[in-house]
């Protein structure tokens, strides 16, 4: 739980964008130094999100997305914006979605809004999205910041909509980084989570084929 490890609300929140706002807006450092791996995991990305397009009668629209903890917009340019009509962004870091508007090129007059808000403060317009990503940002949110977080992205939903996390998960408990301020939690604490925020599991993947000394990374898709 995040009550055992955040000492201050405040300050795990005002020191978390501080680290962010001295960060190079680049993929590298939206990866923190491991910007080669950003095409292994675009890559498998796109096959998770892909079986949502593709699937039956109940297959996920393709209108609108959004991207949240955004940052330049790697996510957005390279999965969202080449299967998704329009794509809004969400991230804490002005100078990031500053960033965005070149780094985006010609298909980000796609993009609708770049919304400067921390998540904790954010609600996505009601039945507005068919896929909302969350991506290596859940540690930046306490626990009750990130289950309110999740319900009024249910709202956000449009029919057949999906919440996508994908992040980082320790082996047990709940691990406070210091550095950026934010925290890694185990799968059962996500998996606890995403059920108080009344959200239902559809699909669950670990992540293949990344460097053996970082965190384990699961995409989970959920509505
Ligand atoms: C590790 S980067 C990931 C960026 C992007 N999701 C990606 O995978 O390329 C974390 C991002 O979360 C943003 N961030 C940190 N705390 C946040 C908060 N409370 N609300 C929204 N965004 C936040 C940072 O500005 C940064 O852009």
């Amino acid at each position: 739980m995040t009550s055992e490890v955040v000492e201050d609300e405040m300050e795990f929140y005002s020191k978390a964008e501080k680290y962010w706002k001295d960060v190079p807006p680049t993929v590298d450092g939206m990866l923190g130094g491991y910007g080669h791996i950003s095409s292994i995991d675009i890559n498998s990305s796109k096959k998770f999100l892909l079986k949502f397009l593709r699937d039956g009668p109940n297959r996920t629209g393709t209108t609108c997305a959004l991207d949240c903890g955004a940052g330049i917009g790697r996510i957005t340019k390279r999965l969202l914006l080449p299967l998704f009509k329009a794509v809004d962004m969400v991230d804490v870091t002005e100078d990031f979605l500053t960033k965005a508007r070149t780094y985006l090129g010609e298909e980000g007059r796609r993009v609708r809004n770049y919304f400067c808000c921390g998540l904790q403060d954010f609600s996505p317009e009601p039945n507005s999205y068919d896929v909302i990503w969350i991506q290596w940002v859940i540690g930046h949110l306490t626990d009750d910041h990130l289950s309110d977080f999740l319900k009024r992205c249910k709202v956000g939903l449009r029919p057949n909509g999906i919440v996508v996390i994908k992040d980082n998960m320790a082996q047990e408990g709940v691990i406070m980084d210091d550095v950026d301020s934010s925290v890694c939690r185990d799968l059962d604490v996500v998996r606890m989570i995403v059920r108080r925020a009344g959200l239902n599991l559809l699909a669950e993947e670990r992540q293949e084929n990344f460097p053996d000394e970082i965190y384990h990374v699961y995409t989970f898709a959920m509505r």
